[in-house]
C-alpha cells in the first residue's frame, strides 16, 4: 500500500515538473492554486525518511537502530523476504525486514506503512574490489489528517520501544575493575539468582521487588521533583546470608549491567572519578564489604584468618576519614569523601538511573556519613535463616514443599543461628551425591542440632566470663 502510494507520489513529482516548466511560459496564479488541491486530493499522505547515516557520519544513527529493532519485532512476520543476521555476542540470529520490503503498523486506530529501502549511489572509482557506495533508510508513509499524532507521539513510541527491546535482548555484563591500569574489564554476566529462589522473607521480598520496579519506572517523577535518577541500597549482614546473591538477582530482574568496584584497586581519587564517569546508566555499581575496602588495608581477610585480631580492629573508618595516612594504605589515596562526593555530586549530573550498592557484614562499624538517609536510600537486612526462607531453599534444591522433617526444622531453626548458605550446602547433598531428600534433610538437622549445641555452650562461657569480670570489678 505504502509503496503504491510512494509510486503515485513519484508520478505526481512528474506532473509537477512538467506544470513548472508549463508555468514558467504560461503563469497564472489561479491554475496553480487549483493543480495544488488537485495533488492534495489524489495524493493526502506523508512520507518520513530515516536515513542510516547522516552526511559524513561513521556511527549508524541511533534512530535508525532503534526503528529496526522495533519492525523485526512487532512486523517482521508480515515480511516475505527477511535478513538474518547475528547479535553483537553472536549468541543469537536477528531477522530484520530485507530491502524493498513493506510492512504495516497501526498505533492508535491508525494505519501505517513502513518501506526499507536501499540505494546505490553511482561511485567514481573503477577499482572493482571497492564495495558499492550503499545507502539505507526506512520510509515510513501515513495518511496527512494523522501528522500530529505520528510525529507527536507514534515516533516517539516506536523509538522507545525499540531501544526497550534492546536493553531487553541484550547480552549483560559484569565490569570489574581489577586490574593495574584501572580500568572496567568484563565477562558475560549470566547469574542464574532470581527473588523466586533468593531465600527471604515474602513480604521483605515484595518490598524489595516493588522498590526496585517502582525506581526503575520513575524518571518523570525524579526529573519533577529535581533529583538525579539513582537509588543507594546497602545490604547488610552475617557472611553467606545472600548479599551478592541478592545484587544478582537484582540486575536480572531489572536487566542492568554490574559494575563491580574494587576499591582496592584503585589509586587515588582521580582514578576513581574516572572509573566512575565511564559507568553507564542502567547500571548497578556494587562495592562489596565497604567497612573493609574503605581502609584498603585488606583488613577482612586477615579477620578471618585470625580471630583475635577482629577485636582490635572495630573500628576501620571513623578512624580514618583519610585512608593514605595509614602505613599500609599508602599505596592507595581513595577517601571517603571522594567516594560520596563524587556519588551525590557529578555522578547525579549524568544521564539515566542508576543503582548503587553498597554490603557489609559489620553494620555498626560504617561511618555514619555513609549510611545517612538519602545517600544510602534503603538499608536491607539479610539475616540467618528463618523457617520461611528455609522452605524457599527446600523448593529450590529439593522440590519438596513439605515433608515430616520440617517441623524439627522449624523448631531447631527458631533455637540456633545458621545461614543459608550452611543450610544449601546440606540440601546441596542431594544433587551432589546419591542422597535422597530424606537424608539431606537428615543431616540438615544433625547440624542444626550441633548448631544448638555450639550456641549454648557459648552462651554457657559468656555468661561465665560476665560473672568473673563482674567479680573482678567488685
Ligand atoms: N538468601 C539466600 N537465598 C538463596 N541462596 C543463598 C542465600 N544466602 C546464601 N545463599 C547461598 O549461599 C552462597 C553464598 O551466598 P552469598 O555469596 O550471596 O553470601 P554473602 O551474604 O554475599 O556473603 P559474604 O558476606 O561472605 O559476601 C550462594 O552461592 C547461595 O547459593
Ligand atoms: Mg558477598
Amino acid at each position: 500500500m505504502g509503496e503504491t502510494l510512494g509510486n503515485l507520489g513519484s508520478v505526481m513529482a512528474t506532473l509537477m515538473f512538467i506544470w513548472a516548466m508549463f508555468r514558467q511560459y504560461f503563469p497564472c496564479d489561479h491554475i496553480e492554486k487549483y493543480s495544488h488541491r488537485l495533488m492534495e486530493f489524489f495524493y493526502p499522505h506523508i512520507q518520513i525518511t530515516f536515513d542510516e547515516y547522516g552526511r559524513g557520519h561513521f556511527m549508524r544513527h541511533e534512530f535508525y537502530t532503534a526503528i529496526e529493532t522495533y519492525l523485526s519485532f512487532n512486523t517482521a512476520d508480515q515480511a516475505n523476504r527477511l535478513k538474518a543476521n547475528t547479535d553483537k555476542n553472536n549468541r543469537s540470529l536477528v531477522l530484520t525486514i530485507d530491502d524493498g520490503e513493506e510492512v504495516e503498523d497501526e498505533f492508535e486506530g491508525v494505519k501505517l506503512w513502513w518501506t526499507s529501502r536501499m540505494i546505490t549511489a553511482e561511485t567514481q572509482t573503477s577499482r572493482s574490489y571497492e564495495q558499492p557506495d550503499e545507502k539505507r533508510y526506512y520510509r515510513l508513509t501515513f495518511h496527512k489528517k494523522h501528522r500530529d499524532l505520528i510525529t507527536k507521539k507514534y515516533i516517539s513510541h516506536v523509538l522507545r520501544e525499540g531501544k526497550a527491546i534492546k536493553v531487553r535482548t541484550r547480552q549483560r555484563k559484569l565490569y570489574t575493575n581489577n586490574n593495574s591500569w584501572s580500568m572496567w574489564s568484563h565477562v558475560v554476566f549470566d547469574h542464574p539468582a532470581t527473588f523466586q529462589t533468593l531465600a527471604m522473607e515474602a513480604d521483605k521480598k515484595r518490598e524489595v521487588i516493588e522498590d526496585l520496579v517502582s525506581f526503575s519506572k520513575a524518571e518523570d517523577f525524579y526529573a519533577r521533583i529535581g533529583k538525579a535518577w539513582k537509588r543507594g541500597y546497602l545490604l547488610y549482614g552475617p557472611p553467606g546470608t545472600g548479599k551478592s546473591t541478592m545484587i544478582a538477582a537484582m540486575a536480572n530482574l531489572l536487566l542492568y549491567d554490574v559494575y563491580d568496584l574494587e576499591l582496592t584497586a584503585v589509586s587515588d581519587n582521580t582514578m576513581l572519578r574516572k572509573l566512575l564517569m565511564q559507568i553507564p546508566s542502567k547500571s548497578i555499581t556494587v562495592i562489596e564489604d565497604i567497612d573493609c575496602s574503605l581502609n584498603l588495608t585488606g583488613q577482612r581477610k586477615k579477620m578471618k584468618e585470625n580471630k583475635a585480631a577482629e577485636e582490635e580492629e572495630k573500628d576501620p573508618i571513623k578512624k580514618q576519614a583519610k585512608v593514605g595516612d595509614s602505613d599500609e594504605g599508602e599505596t592507595s589515596k581513595v577517601t571517603l569523601s571522594g567516594l560520596l562526593n563524587f556519588i551525590d555530586g557529578l555522578w547525579s549530573a549524568s544521564k539515566g538511573e542508576r543503582l548503587i550498592v553498597f554490603t557489609t557484614n559489620y553494620m555498626e562499624k560504617l561511618d555514619p556519613a555513609l549510611i545517612r538517609r538519602g545517600r544510602m536510600d534503603k538499608h536491607i537486612e539479610l539475616s540467618y535463616c528463618s523457617f520461611e526462607s528455609f522452605k524457599v531453599l527446600a523448593k529450590n534444591y529439593l522440590e519438596l514443599d513439605s515433608h515430616h522433617l520440617f517441623d524439627t526444622i522449624e523448631r531447631l531453626l527458631g533455637e540456633s543461628r545458621v545461614t543459608p548458605a550452611d543450610v544449601a550446602e546440606h540440601l546441596m547433598r542431594k544433587n551432589t551425591s546419591e542422597a535422597d531428600a530424606e537424608t539431606s534433610l537428615k543431616s540438615l538437622v544433625q547440624a542444626l542440632v550441633m548448631a544448638k549445641e555450639e550456641a549454648m555452650l557459648k552462651a554457657k562461657e559468656e555468661g561465665k566470663e560476665k560473672e568473673s569480670s563482674a567479680r573482678e570489678e567488685d
